[in-house]
């Protein structure tokens, strides 16, 4: 449907097992048994009036608001694009054929797990989810979150959050691809927020 090529995320994804190290963050100790807001760059996002959850995980682009706002993300969820600010959180990075030449912002974390959509191997982990938005989700949910509350997730909207990406000066129309991700997105979120495990 999106035409991603397999052969380049696997070279993302080893370019990624590369750079990172041995570092292990525990995910477990961080979500377990807590409730956890999982923030999307939705349009939405600027409406947020109070987060009152225990655990904050952002989703990419979402971050860079937060952080304007004095809000620390425990968790940052992001595939490179959207992000431009680089709290000292816990980053979900994940590695696809289209962000090969954004790695290199993995040097502004310290705490770092990498994920990928190609089998694991190495440092590279697949939990599973597509969007940032959809994958944080799924994070909270295996890491045993307690209860799952959603901000600025905006997956029916006919606009693009301008949170989305560091170069848009507002919100702006959809286009077929993001309103197709989103789809999935929006799928893989019930999916996951219904599973009673
Ligand atoms: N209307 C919306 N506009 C943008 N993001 C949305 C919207 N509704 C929900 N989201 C969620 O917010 C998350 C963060 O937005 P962002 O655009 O930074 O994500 P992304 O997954 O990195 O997307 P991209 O593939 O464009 O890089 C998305 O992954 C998505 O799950
Ligand atoms: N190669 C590639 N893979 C992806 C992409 C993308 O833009 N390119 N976007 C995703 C969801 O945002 C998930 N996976
Ligand atoms: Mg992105």
């Amino acid at each position: 449907m999106f035409g991603f090529k397999e052969i380049d995320d696997y070279k993302s994804a080893s370019i990624l097992n590369e750079i990172l190290s041995d570092n292990p963050v525990d995910l477990l100790n961080i979500l377990n048994h807590k409730e956890v807001a999982v923030i999307g760059a939705g349009p939405s996002l600027e409406k947020i009036d109070k987060i009152r959850e225990e655990v904050i995980i952002s989703a990419d682009g979402a971050t860079n608001y937060l952080v304007s706002k004095g809000i620390i993300p425990d968790i940052i969820v992001t595939d490179l694009d959207g992000i431009e600010t680089f709290p000292n959180s816990v980053y979900v990075v994940h590695a696809h054929g289209n962000n090969i030449n954004l790695l290199h912002k993995v040097y502004n974390m310290t705490k770092v797990i990498g994920t990928a959509q190609v089998s694991p191997f190495g440092r590279i982990n697949l939990f599973g989810g597509f969007t940032d938005g959809d994958r944080a989700v799924v994070i909270a949910k295996k890491f045993g979150a307690s209860k799952i509350i959603l901000y600025g997730m905006d997956f029916d909207s006919n606009l693009i959050g301008k949170f989305s990406k560091p170069y848009l000066l507002s919100d702006v129309p959809i286009s077929w691809i993001k309103r197709n991700k989103l789809k999935i997105a929006k799928e893989i979120v019930k999916l996951t927020l219904e599973q009673n495990l």
